[in-house]
């Protein structure tokens, strides 16, 4: 293995912003599944074999892409990617747990638009593990533009980091249906309620949704045309079709598989969260405004 290199699996947009990133301070190699003429791209095997190994492949991907590519030999792995496997309801650290101990897993949340990223402007981002070596190791790798804390909540970071983008598809329909800034405002504070709701019954902790990977990712991707997410629920107001809103986009919007995701473990476990399910009937055909209604009255 090659002791101390680094390298971004996945060269999507947040791939690409985490590898411009990483490779202020250090050598940083990047791979994905079709060639890129970016500095420092390799092939698969190659990224495999460095001890750091940064995953920004979408949610839906990862436990074929881990079962199909990867072999521990004791990499420390931080999972760049938010969202719950919509087919089984599993969050991504216990498909990651079945691959790698969780010592050697970190989650990275927080508010971070990597079209921002890439522009070096300033964040503040959360390294999330168990183990606080990988905060540490990590963090060493952060150009000073990036200020990172730790935290060991790692299902707090990864409810919060999966739910905000089912939320800003509500609000993005929100904003399409023109309802006004306050109807925003209050879909906003209460889906974070619903989310901290979500979060403890599986033992996250309040803080998480008080902080950068909570209120913070939330009021950003709710709040701007700048997420995906947000332009899912736009579109969703307008009366576009699904499919024609994802092949438009043409990068992925986590929050639409997961909204699945959400309703399903909500279904199992009995947890209140219409803010979620009404997202995931509209995903599946129901008019946004019949959701408004239904809120408003629940
Ligand atoms: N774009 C952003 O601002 C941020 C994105 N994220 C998260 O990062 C993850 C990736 O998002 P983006 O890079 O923005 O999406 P993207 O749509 O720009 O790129 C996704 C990349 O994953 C690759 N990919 C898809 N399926 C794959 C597979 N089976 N095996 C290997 N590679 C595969 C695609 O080729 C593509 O390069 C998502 O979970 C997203 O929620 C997190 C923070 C910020
Ligand atoms: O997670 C993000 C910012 O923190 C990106 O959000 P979108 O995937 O909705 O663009």
């Amino acid at each position: 293995m090659k002791m101390g290199a680094i390298a971004v699996i996945g060269a999507g947009k947040w791939g690409q912003a985490l590898h411009f990133a990483l490779s202020f301070n250090q050598e940083c190699y990047i791979t994905s599944r079709t060639k890129k003429n970016i500095k420092n791209f390799v092939d698969l095997d190659f990224a495999l074999d460095c001890e750091y190994l940064v995953i920004a492949i979408p949610a839906q991907e990862i436990r074929a892409w881990l079962k199909q590519n990867f072999k521990f030999k004791g990499q420390k792995i931080l999972v760049a990617s938010k969202g719950i496997e919509a087919d089984t309801g599993a969050f991504l650290n216990d498909i990651y747990s079945s691959f790698i101990p969780d010592e050697n897993i970190g989650f990275i949340s927080g508010p971070s638009f990597a079209a921002e990223v890439i522009k070096a402007l300033p964040c503040a981002l959360v390294i999330n593990s168990v183990s606080k070596n990988i905060y540490e190791e990590y963090s060493k790798f952060f150009p000073n533009f990036i200020k990172t804390y730790y935290s060991s909540d790692v299902i707090g970071a990864e409810v919060a980091g999966a739910y905000k983008n089912v939320l800003a598809i509500a609000s993005g329909i929100c904003e399409g249906l023109e309802l006004g800034k306050n109807a925003q405002a209050s879909l906003i504070a209460r889906g974070l309620v619903e989310m901290y709701r979500f979060g403890k019954h599986f033992g996250a902790k309040e803080s998480s949704f008080l902080g950068l990977s909570g209120a913070g990712d939330l009021f950003l991707t709710a709040n701007s045309t700048m997420s995906r997410n947000y332009r899912v629920g736009l579109g969703l107001a307008k009366n576009r079709t699904l499919k024609d809103i994802l092949d438009d986009l043409g990068e992925v919007a986590e929050g639409v598989k997961t909204a699945f995701a959400i309703d399903k473990l909500s279904i199992q476990y009995d947890i209140y969260l219409p803010i979620a399910k009404e997202v995931k009937l509209i995903l599946e055909g129901k008019n946004p405004k019949d959701s408004l209604k239904d809120l408003l009255n629940k």
